[in-house]
């Protein structure tokens, strides 16, 4: 039998009885290991050998693991300066302890910040104290660093370091890890047979060369099959980040459902972002722990006067027969504060105020994919600045039903068919409705959006005579329900999971 010198090579190293690594097949014929992982698969077409496949897990330092593997923990440092300087006996003055260890930057947070939990003493009001007993020749971590010094996508079964510690260097950005794929080649009995009896090499080509071309020699030789299943390596490209795809995404559908887009400032006076909605001035949301104020310019130049006066009127009387008002002080001054949105409703009562562009005639549709700011605690759900997906519909006679439907319409293009509705309160919409989506991994509900139908309260004073629902919906809760992201702040930010964003796609 005839083959190509690389498929001969891989058989004579290959065995019958064990199987071999395309690594260790790369080391005993001495070409690349893509030469070899092709000449695999081509031997494998053939019949000439099995090959079988596993994903092993590897570990490696990073540049900062590898550094304190030799430099030593920052916490082991700081704990030997600490030592040194007596704190074993008594607290001793912080800075001295940190001159001595030569410990600079971010490298003295990360001392402060692991010293205790790991029992090398205590940090109080400045002081330090270092507890003899400690034994740093016995810190996994540090252990771990030195064993793992040389590891170079090492497979995770062959280092003997605890599940914990791998976890925590991790944590801490001092060790990564990733997968790769092993390829282990036996030889078939047809193999066997036809080294038996002897093979020969056939000389193929694999490049053409313009001396091939002009001496009329490539008429006679063998070229070498293109192989386009070869590993390759991977080209991180650049890629559009996944809130954004989702936000182009977002708008296609909206526009397809007949709606037109909406734009305004991001920063913006109260009035607009909450007198508007018939918020009283006296609502916990309008306090300065939940809104990022503007110092400078605090104040908007211009309100629309009548329009001014007539939301004045409906906070403190209501409107028509049936409204009250608040009955409480409402003043202009603290209406024309200027602050970073807390929600893009601002762009509704705009637009509905026919100041953005013009009186809007029923029936009507306006969308926003736009920043609002709040002054949440970041978690797992919740980012200081997010998308809103803004809405409303004008029409005459709109009911909960239109309002339900819109958004079954709306998610079901995006895979998500069981949505749920909660009833809510909102000084502006009654009804009021929450919406919650199932997380695709962890079955949790999840909050994704807020909606209603706009009072008559809010919508008399902007001129609107007809019915208005609206709603506001998040866009990250979105993609976290379509990509299975468990906490948003893999999607965004400091902490953002690049790996996750490399592949990420929107795929409705
Ligand atoms: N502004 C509300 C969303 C909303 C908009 C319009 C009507 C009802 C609710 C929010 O941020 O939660």
């Amino acid at each position: 039998m005839q083959l190509p010198a690389q498929q001969v090579a891989v058989l004579e190293a290959a065995s019958a009885d064990d199987a071999t690594s395309v690594d260790a097949l790369a080391a005993a014929t001495d070409l690349p290991p893509e030469t070899v992982t092709g000449a695999v698969f081509e031997l494998e077409d053939e019949e000439l050998v099995a090959v079988t496949e596993r994903v092993d897990e590897t570990v490696s330092l990073t540049d900062e693991g590898r550094e304190y593997a030799t430099d030593g923990l920052p916490e082991v440092r700081l704990y030997e300066a600490a030592l040194e300087a007596g704190a074993g006996d008594e607290p001793v003055q912080m800075g001295r302890v940190i001159g001595a260890s030569g410990l600079e930057g971010p490298q003295v947070d990360i001392a402060l910040s692991n010293y205790a939990r790991k029992g090398y003493g205590s940090i109080d009001s400045g002081e330090i104290t270092a507890d003899p007993d400690a034994e740093p020749a016995s810190d996994a971590e540090a252990n771990a660093l030195t064993e793992l010094v040389d590891a170079d996508d090492t497979p995770v079964e062959s280092v003997d370091i605890d599940a914990e510690t791998l976890e925590e260097l991790e944590r801490r950005g001092l060790l990564k890890r990733s997968e790769s794929t092993v390829r282990e080649v036996t030889l078939t009995d047809a193999a066997v047979t036809e080294l038996m009896a002897g093979l020969e090499t056939a000389e193929t080509v694999g490049q053409v060369t313009p001396e091939l071309l002009t001496s009329g020699e490539w008429e006679d030789v063998e070229f070498a099959e293109y192989n386009v299943e070869a590993d390759a390596e991977t080209v991180e490209g650049g890629n559009v980040h996944i809130l954004r795809q989702m936000s182009e995404r977002v708008k296609d559908v909206l526009v397809g459902m007949g709606f037109q887009e909406m734009d305004g400032p991001h920063v913006d006076a109260d009035f607009w972002i909450n007198d508007c909605l018939f918020m009283p001035q006296d609502h916990p949301a309008r306090t300065h722990w939940d809104r990022f104020a503007l110092e400078q310019p605090s104040h908007i130049d211009e309100l629309p006067e009548d329009l001014v006066e007539r939301v004045e009127r409906a906070h403190r009387e209501g409107v028509g027969e049936d409204s009250e008002g608040y009955h409480s002080p409402w003043d202009e001054d603290f209406a024309r504060a200027l602050a970073l949105r807390g929600h893009t409703t601002s762009l509704s009562t705009r637009y509905l105020s026919g100041t953005q562009i013009g009186e809007i005639e029923p029936p009507a549709r306006f969308f926003s994919v736009e920043k609002a700011y709040r002054n949440d605690t970041l978690d797992a759900t919740h980012l200081l600045e997010f998308y809103q997906i803004e809405g409303w519909v004008m029409a005459e006679d709109l009911s909960v039903r239109d309002l339900m439907g819109t958004f079954e319409e709306f998610y079901a293009q995006f895979g998500i068919t069981d949505i749920q509705f909660k009833p809510h309160y909102n000084p502006y919409t009654e009804p009021s409705f929450e919406l919650f989506g199932t997380h695709p991994t962890t079955g949790e509900l999840i909050e994704i959006g807020n909606s209603g139908i706009f009072r008559e309260e809010m919508l008399e004073p902007l001129g609107v005579d007809c019915d208005v629902m609206a709603w506001g919906l998040a866009l990250e809760r979105l993609a976290m329900l379509t990509t299975g992201a468990e906490d948003i702040r893999d999607l965004h930010g400091t902490l953002a999971d690049l790996e996750f964003l490399r592949n990420a796609e929107v795929t409705y």
